[in-house]
């Protein structure tokens, strides 16, 4: 039987967690963001940004090397790994353990990309969010939705879910069709749109924040990076995803009084963070 939630303010407050007093980077969560090809490593700039300005107390980017020195100047606060290779993603290896991984944004579908994208899939047992050219990646390759773990959290725009999960013929039959998606594959979808729902199998939750100011380049690689940081920071992978589609939204909601639709841009999400959480307190 189908559940429906509406997710506002008192919603998300019942699994708000306050930061300690006493906390340290150490216990406030190691995210990874992977991702960004040539030209296109501004996705994970965005990510790791969004990810520190939610609370994770490190956050690490691998990325293709002409990534190193541009997330390094976007973003010092972020530490940097790269690839072997200049301009895609051919082999994800790394020596620490991340509390967290966010993979896609910018990634490219390069064949070298696919295939580090398989090996890493077939050893990962880090929570986990796949944005952007992962699903697309993960649509050419459809066998590979058996490797995802239980929780696994997916975010696609409206192409991308088709892409995933074929065409639909009604809002009603996207609905039906994605909550058998994360039945069949135990994952969670964050369908994105206007609003974003989140389907945890027969539970549909539906976001009231957002607005047309979101509907920029970056703002979904933003997204990524707010959802892994509250994966890194412990929260249960469904109520990351909803806390961070909730705080995605509202930052858009207090930005456009003073920005309009049209100025809002990727970076406004991440500027105004600060008041969406104080909109909480
Ligand atoms: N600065 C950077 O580095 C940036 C890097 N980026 C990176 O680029 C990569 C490609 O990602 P992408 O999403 O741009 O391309 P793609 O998957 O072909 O989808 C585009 C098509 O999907 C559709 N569509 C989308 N939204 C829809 C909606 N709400 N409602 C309905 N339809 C919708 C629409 O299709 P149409 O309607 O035109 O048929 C549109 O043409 C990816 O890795 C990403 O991370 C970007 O994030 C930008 C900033
Ligand atoms: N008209 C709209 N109203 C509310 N939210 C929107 C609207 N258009 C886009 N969004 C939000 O903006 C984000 C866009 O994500 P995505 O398409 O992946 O962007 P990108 O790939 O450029 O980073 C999603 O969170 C989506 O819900
Ligand atoms: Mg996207």
């Amino acid at each position: 039987m189908i559940t429906s939630v509406s997710i506002d303010k008192r919603e998300i407050l019942k699994h708000y967690q306050k930061i300690a007093v006493d906390t340290h980077k150490g216990i406030q969560g190691h995210a990874l963001i992977i991702g960004g090809s040539y030209g296109k490593i501004g996705a994970v700039c965005l990510s790791s940004k969004a990810a520190l300005k939610t609370g994770c107390g490190l956050v690490t980017a691998f990325v293709p090397k002409c990534g190193y020195e541009i997330v390094q100047t976007f973003i010092p606060e972020v530490m940097v790994l790269t690839d072997v290779k200049k301009k895609c993603i051919s082999n994800i290896n790394f020596d620490f353990k991340p509390n967290a991984i966010g993979i896609g944004p910018g990634i490219g579908q390069d064949e070298l990309t696919q295939k580090a994208f398989l090996k890493f899939l077939k050893t990962n047992e880090t929570p986990l969010v796949i944005d952007a050219d992962g699903l697309n990646i993960l649509s050419q390759n459809k066998t590979w939705f058996l490797l995802l773990q239980p929780k696994t959290i997916l975010t696609p725009h409206p192409k991308e879910l088709e892409r995933l999960i074929g065409k639909w013929n009604s809002e009603e039959e996207k609905f039906e069709k994605t909550i058998s998606f994360s039945l069949q594959y135990h994952v969670i979808v964050v369908m994105k749109g206007a609003p974003t729902h989140i389907i945890d199998g027969e539970t549909v939750y539906k976001n009231a924040t957002g607005n047309p100011a979101l509907a920029t380049a970056g703002s979904g690689d933003v997204l990524t990076g707010i959802i892994t940081s509250f994966l890194a920071q412990g929260y249960e992978s469904v109520q990351a995803a909803i806390l961070g589609v909730f705080l995605h939204g509202l930052t858009a909601d207090i930005a456009v009084p003073k920005t309009g639709f049209q100025s809002f841009i990727a970076s406004d999400i991440i500027e105004n963070l600060g008041e969406a959480f104080l909109s909480l307190e």
